[in-house]
Order: C-alpha cells, then structure tokens, then sequence
C-alpha cells in the first residue's frame, strides 16, 4: 500500500480514561530532582525532573518548562505507563546511540564528544536562535575532522530555517556527508517542499521530522504528505513505550528512537522502544545523559563501546536524596502533574 493511501485512523494514541491511576497514585512517592548539565542545551542549565513509582516500576515526567497541560499530559501519560504497564518484548539485547553535539563553538566540539564511548554517529545542533550559518558549518566540520570519513554526523535544525534558508544551509553543510537532516524547517509543509526543493538541486540530504510528529496533533499527516524519509520518534511526548511503538509501526518510515533529555529512568524507555523495532537501521538518540553532571540509577544508561544494552536499571535513593528539588520546585512540579491528571482523565 502506498503511503499516500494510508488508512483513516485515529490520531495518536492517547491513554484511555480507564488507563489513568487516581491522582493519590501518581503521586504517592513522587519525587523531584534537578541536575546540572555539564554542557547547555536547548536554554537548559538544570534539568527538573519528577518521577513516579508505580507497581511496575519508576516513570520519568519531565516536559520542558514552557510547555501548557495539553502537551504535557502526554508526558505524564508515558511515566504512568512506564511504571503501570510492562513493555512490549525486545527483538534485540542492544542498541546503538548517538553521540549529541550541541550548539557549541567548534573548539569545544572534541570535548563534547570525548564523552560518547565509541559512538560513530554524531547528531549535531544547527539554526541555534543568535547562532549564524558558518558557526553551524564550522562546527559540523569539527565533529567530521575530530570523527573522521567513516562516522555518520546527522544535523538538527528544530525547525529553525525556512525553505529557502535550509536549502542555502543544507548546500553548504552536505559538503560534510550528511546522514539525515532533523526538523530542517517547522511544518509539515515546510519538510515536503524542502524535499523537493532538496532533489530539483541535487542536493543528496535525507529529510528527518521529530517536532512534526512528537508535537503533532496527528503524526500520521507526515507520512500522508511525503513530507520525510526518516521518523523520529520519541517515547515521552508521544505517550509512552506502546503508543511511540504505534507510531512507529504506523507511519511507514524508517525510526530513529530519540529521547528528551531524559534521566536514565527515561532513558530506559526508549531502549525498551528502540529494542522492539525489527529494523533499526540508523543509531538512536538515547544518549544524553552523558550531557548530564549526575543521574538518578544506580547504573547511568550512557553508551559504551558506542551501544546501551537493554535493560532497566535500577533508582538510587541517595541520588535522588542528592539531586532532590527545592521545596517550592517540588510544589510547582506537584502542581503540574495535577493539572496533566485533569487533562487525562477529562
Ligand atoms: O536525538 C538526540 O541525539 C538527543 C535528543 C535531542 O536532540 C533532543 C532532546 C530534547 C529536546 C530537543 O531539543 C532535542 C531534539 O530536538 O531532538
Ligand atoms: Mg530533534
């Protein structure tokens, strides 16, 4: 079946009233924590944190500070199914990551790499907002020049180009042998005519969407338009393991598993989805807690040897004593989770 003949279905899965524990659940055991990042990323110093113990195990809820109850929710809707539902069964005991540059001069770039064992993609950060194109272009040649002809560097734009200006960046970035471009321009109609654009000049750069799908009132509409050749799919904003697992199976497109700057508790939930997908054919972005001064596991989940094995480890209380929230942070978070509660259950 061609994608553009896709069936109807309903958009993204969101949890079913009956899925939601009662808000005493959730947040019995609630914790709150903020760690430092050695290196900014995306405006974020400190990351919060908040974390929920259910029967099945801890989930991570941490959307970003800006975002309202609605986008939110499904991020609470993915921690409670983390620590209420089991995950699928794994096809596979490994998963290979990504090294994540963020948009930093190019002469912090080895040293940003330094931390990602043996990775041999990198995904590096562009169109950073003050940022201009030939810092982009320079640190792009730095992550080449310190990784060599045989890694595989894939860039991400958030959105932050138009057509025209992702077209003139995409030009002079391909020079670098790009994997993909992540999220080049802001819509979907953005992504399918870039897509054009990209083949009339012979400009050899696959098309990634990540913000088109994971903020998207329905993903599928992607795929329906031809707007990307890879998915990105990430399992906190789209609900949790199983719905981010749906997607993926759904929209028809080859996934890259990525993540939200989680903790270890978060990362682990996209190793379980990333591990459930048969064809696995590009490095997953799973590996940011190497961004992270300090974690909540008793085992980080970070890349060795360029791979994180599939498994779950297991919350450290004293890290979760040591990183723990100041108390009106811990209100604030307390807070949020009611309100995506109500979101849930309305
Ligand atoms: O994909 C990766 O290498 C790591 C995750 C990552 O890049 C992101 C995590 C969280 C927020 C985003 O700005 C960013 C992304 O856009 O993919
Ligand atoms: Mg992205």
């Amino acid at each position: 079946m061609s994608r553009s003949s896709l069936p109807a279905e309903p958009p993204v899965a969101t949890p079913r009233r009956r899925d939601v524990p009662p808000l005493v659940d959730v947040l019995d055991g609630l914790r709150v924590v903020s760690i430092p990042l050695h290196t900014k990323f995306r405006g974020v110093t400190h990351r919060e944190i908040a974390l929920l113990q259910g029967p099945t195990g801890w989930g991570e809820f941490s959307p970003f500070l800006e975002y309202e109850p609605h986008e939110a929710s499904r991020w609470l809707a993915s921690a409670i199914a983390s620590a209420w539902e089991d995950w699928p069964a794994p096809v596979r005991d490994q998963v290979a990551i990504n090294a994540t540059v963020p948009a930093v001069a190019a002469d912090r770039v080895a040293s940003v790499l330094s931390h990602y064992d043996g990775c041999r993609t990198a995904k590096v950060k562009v169109a950073e907002a003050g940022q201009t194109l030939q810092q982009d272009v320079d640190r792009v040649a730095a992550v080449r020049a310190t990784m060599g002809p045989d890694a595989r560097i894939r860039v991400d734009a958030n959105g932050g180009w138009t057509v025209d200006e992702a077209r003139t960046a995409l030009s002079r970035l391909c020079a670098y042998d790009l994997e993909y471009a992540e999220q080049p321009c802001a819509t979907v109609e953005g992504l399918r005519d870039l897509r054009i654009a990209l083949a009339r000049q012979h400009t050899d750069v696959l098309v990634a969407a990540d913000e088109s799908i994971r903020k998207a009132e329905d993903p599928m509409r992607l795929a329906l338009l031809e707007a990307a050749d890879v998915a990105v799919v990430k399992v906190a904003p789209l609900g949790g393991v199983r719905a981010a697992l749906e997607v993926a199976q759904r929209c028809g497109l080859p996934i890259v598993v990525s993540s939200a700057l989680d903790s270890s508790v978060g990362i682990a939930a996209g190793v379980a989805l990333a591990a459930t997908l048969p064809q696995l054919p590009f490095a997953c972005g799973l590996g940011t807690v190497n961004l992270f001064e300090g974690d909540v596991t008793v085992e980080r989940l970070v890349p060795q040897d360029g791979v994180i094995e599939v498994r779950r480890p297991a919350v450290d209380e004293a890290a979760l004593d040591r990183w723990q929230a100041l108390p009106d942070r811990v209100e604030w978070w307390i807070q949020r989770v009611h309100a995506c509660h109500d979101v849930l259950i309305s």
